[in-house]
């Protein structure tokens, strides 16, 4: 795991006159499952939304594959597939399940219905949701809505390999989700990691400890629009790092500034 499938190098990006990412330096290896840590506000879905190619930096350059990335996701050339997750599942209200899992393939592709159809089951199966394909969204609970859009972001064209993701970015995967719900989605995180062609390198931002202690195996601290810490989950438990301690304590006394 010592090939970098993505870097960002000297990454900055303020909103108005706020530096949300300061001077960032990040790579992320292929194989790897990255967790990004911080406290709220820090810019974690941020950077997140830059490595996508959703969002332009001021400054700095990303590297996919050694390729300087130019321009914004949309604008098409990227070698490598990115899927993102989002914080809120972004699913479309008024189409089901199965046409918002399969929404990329009926706008994108000329697979028929039926070819698609069958890719989306097969995406709702890896879920654990084979009999969800009919409904709306509005009829799911939170989680299984998580794992809607897990299965939307895995979505490929077997017809156009350069599709499918080859990198998946979580944004607060288990937010809003009970103990055992969020274990569902932690352990399903970590089952499409190991499915062979479906993707096998994510980043997960998460608040939530036991995400970040069950899906990452490398985590970086982001405080204050840097990375102020990398190391292993198990390295949390025994560094100095101020930063870090407060932070996994959940301690108001320490050098994070208590928002609000
Ligand atoms: N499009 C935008 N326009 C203006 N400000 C923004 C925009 N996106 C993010 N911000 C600001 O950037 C800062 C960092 O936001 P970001 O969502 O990256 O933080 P975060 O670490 O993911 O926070 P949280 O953990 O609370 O989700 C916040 O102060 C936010 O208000």
């Amino acid at each position: 795991m010592t090939e970098p499938l993505i870097e960002l190098k000297g990454v900055s990006k303020s909103f108005g006159r706020h530096k949300v990412l300061d001077n960032v330096d990040l790579t992320i290896y292929r194989g790897e499952a990255l967790g990004i840590i911080g406290p709220s506000g820090t810019g974690k879905s941020t950077i997140l939304r830059v490595i996508a190619g959703l969002l332009s930096p001021d400054e700095g350059e990303i590297y996919v594959q050694g390729v300087r990335r130019d321009g914004l996701i949309e604008d098409g050339g990227q070698e490598v597939g990115i899927g993102m997750v989002f914080q809120q599942a972004a699913l479309f209200d008024s189409l089901t399940v199965e046409e918002n899992v399969g929404f990329l393939l009926y706008q994108n592709s000329n697979l028929p219905r039926s070819r698609i159809q069958d890719l989306v089951k097969e995406k709702l199966d890896m879920v654990g949701l084979p009999e969800v394909g009919h409904l709306y969204p509005a009829e799911l609970s939170g989680g299984m809505r998580k794992r809607v859009s897990f299965a939307r972001a895995i979505m490929s064209n077997p017809d156009d390999p350069t599709v499918g993701p080859e990198v998946l970015l979580y944004d607060e995967p288990t937010a809003g989700l009970d103990p055992i719900a969020s274990t569902v989605i932690e352990d399903l995180i970590r089952y499409l990691q190991c499915l062979h062609g479906v993707c096998s390198t994510y980043a997960v931002v998460t608040h939530q400890d036991s995400t970040m202690r069950r899906t990452a195996d490398r985590l970086i601290f982001l405080y204050e629009g840097r990375v102020q810490w990398q190391g292993t989950v198990s390295e949390t438990y025994n560094t100095e790092n101020p930063l870090i301690k407060q932070f996994l304590s959940g301690s108001v006394q320490g050098p994070i500034q208590v928002a609000g």
